[in-house]
């Protein structure tokens, strides 16, 4: 079942008269500014001279092939790896630090067994010290992701698909302007995987958030992507940037449309993986754990 959108604060809600409108984006700008990094146990850099825009409220996908650099570049755009070089500049502020404003996602969903759905949902209001929003929030977003008749149940009767349900929900609870993706459907039956995959995008569009996902699954950025960077590895470089022009019905799959964006991209995917490495430099002060 499709997710509709209950959140009563979000500006995507119409009212019975009016159509549901697109908001306007609420979500972060990013701008990748000369990127490079290079880690102490690795030789040469894992990125180098990476330089792209994220508008607000875009989703983007990061796509190449296995150790191309994809989750070292989503770790710098959530503050929590710093580059080697260059900068993340996140709404004109240079990213130092992580932000409840910008929230990861990852494979694993790491709920709390023993606590409820609820109760998990809640953990990123509590860690940021909104306790007082809880009662209103918690039922809002449950709805949001199709869990409100879960809200008691204990994390561990759900479903891997259901309990990627409950991390997404409490990453979006404190609000956040930018949602970090690492692959987080990746271990869901295709069945599961895809309804996640129309949800979370149709979320982020409902709700204007910026939504930047890491995969090596093409059908995945077709799906999902307004845009997908393609990478190319040895060292981390953008290959090429293009942007996916499928109506939301075409994004299901199926169709001659999707067919042929998705061989389209195959076919840049596969010219990134067959690049040829190239060996670089780096220096004492360029180096990171
Ligand atoms: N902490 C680290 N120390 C040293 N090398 C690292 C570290 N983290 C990642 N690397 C190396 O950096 C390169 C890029 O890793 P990264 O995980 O960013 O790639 P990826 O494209 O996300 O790969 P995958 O799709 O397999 O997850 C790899 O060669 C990896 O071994």
């Amino acid at each position: 079942m499709a997710m509709t959108l209950t959140l009563s604060d979000s500006a995507a809600q119409g009212t019975q008269d009016a159509p549901r409108r697109r908001p306007a984006p609420v979500g972060a700008h990013v701008a990748i500014k000369g990127l490079s990094h290079a880690y102490r146990r690795h030789d040469g850099k894992v990125l180098d001279g990476i330089d792209f825009e994220i508008k607000a409220g875009e989703v983007v996908a990061l796509l190449g092939r296995s150790g191309c650099g994809k989750s070292t570049l989503l770790h710098m755009l959530s503050g929590l790896t710093h580059p080697s070089e260059g900068e993340v500049v996140i709404n004109g502020n240079t990213i130092r630090e992580p932000s409840p404003k910008w929230v990861m996602m990852f494979q694993a969903p790491s709920l709390f067994p023993w606590m409820t759905v609820a109760q998990n949902a809640a953990l990123g209001l509590k860690f940021t010290r909104r306790n007082d929003q809880i009662a209103k929030r918690i039922p809002e977003i449950l709805d949001l992701v199709d869990l409100g008749a879960f809200a008691d149940r204990n994390a561990q009767e759900l479903s891997g698909g259901q309990q990627q349900r409950v991390a997404l929900a409490r990453s979006l609870a404190p609000k956040p302007e930018m949602l970090l993706l690492d692959e987080p459907f990746s271990a869901l039956d295709a069945f599961t995987r895809r309804n996640l995959q129309r949800d979370v995008r149709q979320i982020a569009r409902d709700l204007g958030l910026t939504l930047v996902l890491v995969t090596h699954d093409v059908g995945e950025a077709v799906r999902m992507a307004d845009r997908v960077i393609v990478l190319k590895a040895n060292p981390g470089r953008v290959f090429e940037d293009t942007v996916i022009t499928l109506s939301e019905e075409e994004r299901s799959g199926g169709s001659d449309e999707f067919q042929a964006e998705h061989s389209r991209l195959m076919n840049i995917y596969s010219q990134a993986a067959d690049a040829p490495g190239e060996a670089t430099e780096t220096t004492n002060d360029f180096t990171q754990i």
